[in-house]
């Protein structure tokens, strides 16, 4: 085993059968519902989650959601709202076209996905979309600002279920898309064992990364 990878856990790499069937396995479970079971509980803020109105800052610099280091990515800056609510603006570019002069739908669901992603951060859990499905209910041409926010909405074991709009016009404009998703709780390892070996070695290299990860696997 690599030593970059000793170095975390000391957990082998699973071998590319393992990752295929578990993939297979989960393909044939029925799709979970998107609103969250009788007794979920309420979602709660981390005491240690950024104040109402501060930034909360790319999770990952080359991320193409939210990282500076993509200069076609979406470089979306999520701020924390009130309980575990986030919002963000999202400005559509000329590299974000599907049809002439509209965003992709795509990327309007990218920019949904990552404003979401990012209510995991108030409860300083790490989780991964499982699913996330988008009503797109105006087109939003090229120049648009979508003004986005984002709650979560319940918890069931690693299931972390929320909800969120893309508005134009303004923060309280017409709702253009709408989306609904569950995200699943991981561990830091997730990355690890799946990631590509360079990506991955350079994230460990970074002691900012490093902190980051590590400060949300302690979760009271
Ligand atoms: C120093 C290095 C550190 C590097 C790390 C860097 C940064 C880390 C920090 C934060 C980054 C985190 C995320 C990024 C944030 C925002 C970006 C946008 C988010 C994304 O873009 S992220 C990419 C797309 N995403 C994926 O790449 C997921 C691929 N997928 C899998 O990796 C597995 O599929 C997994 C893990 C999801 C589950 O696998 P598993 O084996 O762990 O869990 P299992 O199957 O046992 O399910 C347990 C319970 O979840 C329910 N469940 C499972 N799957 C579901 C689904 N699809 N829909 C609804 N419910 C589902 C079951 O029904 C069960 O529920 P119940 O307990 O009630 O039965």
């Amino acid at each position: 085993m690599a030593a970059w990878c000793q170095a975390w856990h000391g957990r082998d790499r699973p071998s590319d059968s393992a990752v295929r069937s578990a993939h297979v396995s989960a393909a044939e479970r029925p799709r979970t519902s998107m609103t969250p079971p009788p007794g979920a509980a309420i979602p709660a803020r981390h005491p240690d989650a950024p104040a109402p109105g501060e930034t909360l800052g790319a999770h990952y610099e080359q991320c193409f959601g939210c990282g500076a280091g993509q200069p076609y990515g979406l470089q979306l800056e999520a701020r924390a709202g009130e309980g575990v609510t986030v919002s963000a603006e999202f400005t559509v570019k000329e590299a974000h076209q599907g049809a002439p002069g509209l965003a992709h739908g795509g990327v309007l669901t990218t920019a949904l996905d990552e404003t979401l992603g990012s209510l995991n951060w108030l409860m300083h859990v790490i989780a991964v979309t499982g699913r996330l499905e988008t009503d797109f209910v105006r087109p939003v041409p090229v120049g648009t600002t979508l003004h986005l926010d984002a709650r979560a909405t319940g918890r069931e074991g690693r299931k972390i279920y929320c909800s969120g709009t893309g508005r134009i016009g303004g923060p309280d404009g017409e709702v253009a898309v709408r989306a609904d998703a569950v995200f699943i709780e991981v561990k830091v390892e997730h990355f690890i064992n799946n990631g590509r070996e360079e990506e991955i070695k350079a994230a460990m290299a970074d002691p900012d990364q490093v902190r980051r990860a590590r400060a949300f696997e302690v979760n009271p």
